[in-house]
């Protein structure tokens, strides 16, 4: 029976919706495999070679990553706006059908002992996905949901996105299913001793350079650190995300958040619009989160909500600059949660296990985890008249959401482009770190706000130059594989 017809029988008739940490999460039984013809559009017609070859890449595809459904509508969703440039120059077809095999990925066993002197035993991964324009580069996230398909579709994202920046890093990503909740600093220093025990063999400054995604922030990076420094009796840039008394970069904590603002503040400009006094409505409240928030501050803007995993807190004359600080300290050194926020603000409301899109605004920025926003939210962000969304985290809009936005002509900043600050300053982390130095604040903030500058105007010629009009979102990903892939053929196509 061939793969096709076998995976038809096995597409789920139904699918199931789980409240997971208090998001609406729709999770599908069984991933979708879709041929040729989902993705063909008319104005870009595909020879029949073309076709044939992406048919069979398709069946590939689904057979080596059934079951892993994040990661197949990652591809799916570059693959969607690469057939413009496989309508015209078919040959990097033979290309996207290498970069979406990793070149390796490594799963191994983290055993470690809780406070109680009990065993316990989680799963570490690391996928290393491209090291084309440079050493395999990307986050470790720690979250009860990580799986292999998850890392995948990270450690997938990453690649356009590094290649974006135009610094010179691969791309990866790795991390484990613990979770840090409710973990003493102890637990969480024996968890990160014994992940990077094995992590060590397989990265270094100039193969794999991991550095911070959820739950992995300065406490964990610093432990983290100090196990790779006595395994491997060498003191280098094998992380970013280090503290800045031995060898972090100024603004890493800052730069996604910061980052995604630039990059929607280019967005505005080009549209003749600017922040002040529009109403934001942002999710999560962790490191992206919080300096979206103060980004917006600084450029007059209103963000009105964050949210953790438990619910949204609504601010309806937005969050001050004391209201910010409360929060960073509550979830970066207290280790609570944002409903406390109510002992703070007598005007704040707290949404119990909801997310922030029903509330009205001009611009939204996802800044929590993958497909946080889906069909319905994306109705009610247009019913609520938004005119722009942009990525803080990774794949937050699922497909269904951004064939919304883009029915609406709404702005799209998607995560590849939108968030790629964080990792832009890790690249200039370690290129301080080669240099043994430390740049000036200003210095560091003035080169993200250029590099954020030049992804945006890079996705809108890419797109322009394929014509697809301001179809961002597309030209990201054009502009991103396009450096990835001429690379990979001047290197003998591996
Ligand atoms: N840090 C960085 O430099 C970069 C991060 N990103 C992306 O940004 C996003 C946020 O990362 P970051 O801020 O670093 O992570 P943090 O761990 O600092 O914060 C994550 C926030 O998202 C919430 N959250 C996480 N998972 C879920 C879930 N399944 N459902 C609901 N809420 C959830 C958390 O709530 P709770 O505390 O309740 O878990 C928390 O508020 C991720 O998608 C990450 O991949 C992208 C580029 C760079
Ligand atoms: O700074 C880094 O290398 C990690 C950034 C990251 O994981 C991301 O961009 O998603």
């Amino acid at each position: 029976m061939n793969v096709r017809l076998y995976s038809k029988l096995l597409r789920p008739a139904f699918s199931i919706t789980t409240a997971v940490n208090g998001f609406r999460l729709q999770k599908h039984l069984y991933s979708t495999q879709k041929d040729v013809s989902s993705f063909e559009r008319k104005e870009f017609p595909l020879s029949s070679e073309a076709k044939t070859q992406i048919g069979s890449l398709l069946d590939t595809l689904y057979k080596r990553n059934f079951g892993q459904p994040e990661f197949l509508e990652a591809v799916y969703e570059v693959l969607g706006s690469l057939i413009p440039v496989f309508a015209k120059e078919p040959r990097y077809i033979q290309m996207f059908e290498k970069i979406i095999e990793p070149e390796r990925q490594i799963i191994f066993r983290v055993p470690w002992v809780d406070d109680n002197g009990i065993q316990r035993v989680n799963r570490g991964f690391r996928v290393q996905m491209s090291s084309t324009l440079g050493p395999y580069k990307g986050g470790l996230r720690f979250h009860p949901t990580v799986n292999l398909s998850v890392i995948k579709f990270l450690a997938f994202e990453q690649t356009f996105k590094n290649s974006l920046t135009t610094l010179m890093m691969g791309a990866g990503k790795g991390g484990s299913d613990f979770d840090p909740k409710g973990k003493s600093d102890g637990e969480v220093m024996r968890f990160c001793q014994s992940f990077m025990t094995e992590l060590y063999r397989y990265i270094g400054p100039d193969t794999d350079v991991p550095a911070g995604d959820i739950n992995v922030g300065a406490r964990e990076i610093g432990y983290l650190f100090g196990q790779y420094k006595r395994l491997a009796n060498q003191f280098n840039g094998v992380l970013t995300g280090k503290d800045l008394g031995w060898g972090g970069s100024m603004i890493r904590p800052e730069a996604t958040g910061y980052g995604c603002v630039y990059f929607a503040k280019n967005y505005l400009q080009y549209k003749n619009m600017d922040f002040k006094g529009k109403v934001c409505i942002v999710s999560g409240s962790g490191n992206v989160a919080q300096y979206t928030v103060e980004k917006l501050l600084d450029f007059g803007a209103i963000p009105v909500t964050m949210s953790d995993s438990n619910g949204y807190i609504y601010e309806p004359n937005g969050f001050t600059r004391e209201g910010l600080q409360f929060v960073m300290d509550l979830k970066n050194v207290k280790r609570g949660r944002l409903v406390e926020y109510l002992n703070y603000s007598s005007t704040a409301k707290f949404f119990e296990n909801e997310k922030p899109w029903s509330v009205p605004g001009d611009f939204a920025f996802p800044s929590a985890t993958q497909n946080e926003i889906d069909h319905e939210d994306a109705e009610m962000l247009v019913k609520n008249k938004v005119q722009g969304v942009f990525e803080g985290a990774n794949m937050p809009s699922t497909s269904e959401a951004i064939e919304v936005y883009k029915q609406h002509s709404m702005m799209f900043g998607p995560g590849k482009a939108a968030n790629a600050g964080g990792v832009a300053v890790s690249g200039l982390e370690m290129a301080q770190n080669s240099q043994r130095q430390q740049w000036p604040r200003e210095e560091v903030d003035e080169k993200l706000s250029c590099i954020m500058r030049d992804i945006f105007s890079m996705s809108l010629s890419a797109s322009q130059k394929f014509g697809l009009g301001d179809d961002v979102q597309s030209g990201a990903n054009i502009a991103g594989f396009i450096r990835v892939a001429d690379g990979m053929i001047q290197q003998g196509a591996v």
